[in-house]
């Protein structure tokens, strides 16, 4: 197995370059351990370039980007740069360009995380959302901005191509797990010409899977299942949009924003896959050392798993429930986290 990586590294905005810190601390620990090596190139992208030159993500960044082994990125945004420029132009275009087309959110509700849920029960479910379609794709126009008689759209896109290579790895993920269920969330009540492709799709490929249960929810009441019910839920696969919103939802059920971990993968591996905590740039609480790195650290782990290193992976899943466990709900800065998870890695290794 390969045990050397070219990583590029886009820390980005706000919380963005706080919480990768304290990622690439605990990678540098693990891989140390392995003897594995990440050479890093650290990305200037984000606010601070926009501002001094307009770029978001110049062709030949891109270019380099795509040249390494995987990708960790902070979050990207920020309140002095108009909304959507560096979203749509730098976060996008990554997850685009590099087709990163299953967007892979876990949630699990670790022992003593404290959950807004009074019964929540076992929650471990994996959601598994279109990365490089649905209303994301820039497929809309506004004419007579400003006035009155605005008319702004945003068509969402769903190819044939594109929902069946995401539901057929979504049944594949399904059928590796014990539980082996699939949810399909949409709303085909309503969104009758993406929807139906979707359950057409899901019915379609369900046939290669015999052994893997298919469920359906409309995504309002999905919503409410996982407010009521989450154990209910195996692997959720979904579109763009609908996956994230309910993948915040997800996170809060399960200890919050701050623990919720994902993966932008290209499962053909044509291109770099790219991990990053499921919150953004938090600019509420940016230069603070209030962030909660968990959820990078996680993100990390992910990464490890994805380029085959599923021992190391699970040994930061181990060190981040041994943290989350003895944090009691004391305030503690977004170092003291990251160091904190470090040392329990580091002394995971020393005794293994
Ligand atoms: N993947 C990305 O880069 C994403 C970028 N964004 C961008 O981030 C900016 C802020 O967006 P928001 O809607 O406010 O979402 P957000 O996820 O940045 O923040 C929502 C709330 O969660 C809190 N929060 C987020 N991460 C946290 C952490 N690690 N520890 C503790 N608290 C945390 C924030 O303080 C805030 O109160 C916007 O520019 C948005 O477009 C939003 C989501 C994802
Ligand atoms: C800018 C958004 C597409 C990012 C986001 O909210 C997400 O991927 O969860
Ligand atoms: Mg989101």
């Amino acid at each position: 197995m390969t045990s050397s990586y070219s990583l590029a590294v886009v820390a980005g905005d706000g919380i963005g370059p706080e919480v990768t810190d304290q990622a690439l601390k605990v990678l540098d620990v693990v891989a140390q351990d392995a003897g594995l090596t990440f050479e890093r190139t650290a990305y200037d992208l984000g606010a601070r370039r926009w501002h001094a030159t307009g770029e978001t993500l110049p062709d030949s960044v891109l270019e380099e980007i795509r040249g390494h082994d995987a990708i960790l990125l902070g979050a990207v945004g920020d309140p002095s740069v108009p909304s959507g420029v560096l979203e749509r132009g730098l976060l996008l275009r990554l997850r685009f360009e590099l087709d990163h087309y299953v967007n892979l959110r876990p949630s699990k509700l670790f022992p003593g995380v404290p959950t807004p849920l009074a019964d929540p029960g076992d929650i471990d479910f994996v959601v598994v959302r279109e990365g490089t379609e649905g209303p994301y794709v820039g497929n809309g126009g506004a004419i007579r901005v400003g006035t009155p008689q605005e008319v702004a759209t945003e068509v969402s896109l769903n190819t044939a191509f594109g929902v069946e290579r995401v539901v057929r790895d979504a049944f594949a993920r399904a059928q590796a797990r014990p539980r082996r269920k699939l949810t399909l969330v949409h709303k085909n009540n309503v969104l009758v010409h993406a929807g139906h492709l979707w359950s057409r799709t899901v019915d379609a490929v369900a046939a290669e899977f015999p052994d893997v249960t298919v469920d359906y929810l409309h995504v309002d009441a999905a919503t409410i299942f996982l407010a009521t019910d989450p154990a209910r839920f195996d692997v959720i696969v979904t579109d763009n949009l609908f996956g994230d919103i309910l993948t915040d939802l997800a996170a809060a059920i399960t200890g919050g924003i701050g623990l919720a971990a994902s993966g932008n993968v290209n499962p053909d591996r044509t291109s770099p896959s790219m991990f990053e905590p499921v919150h953004g740039s938090a600019p509420d609480i940016a230069g603070q050392s209030k962030a909660d790195p968990t959820a990078a650290i996680l993100s990390a782990g992910l990464l490890l798993e994805h380029l085959g290193h599923a021992e190391q992976a699970q040994r930061i899943t181990e060190a981040v429930e041994a943290d989350i466990a003895a944090r009691a709900g004391q305030p503690r800065s977004t170092q003291e986290v990251g160091e904190a998870i470090a040392s329990r890695v580091a002394g995971a290794v020393s005794v293994a």
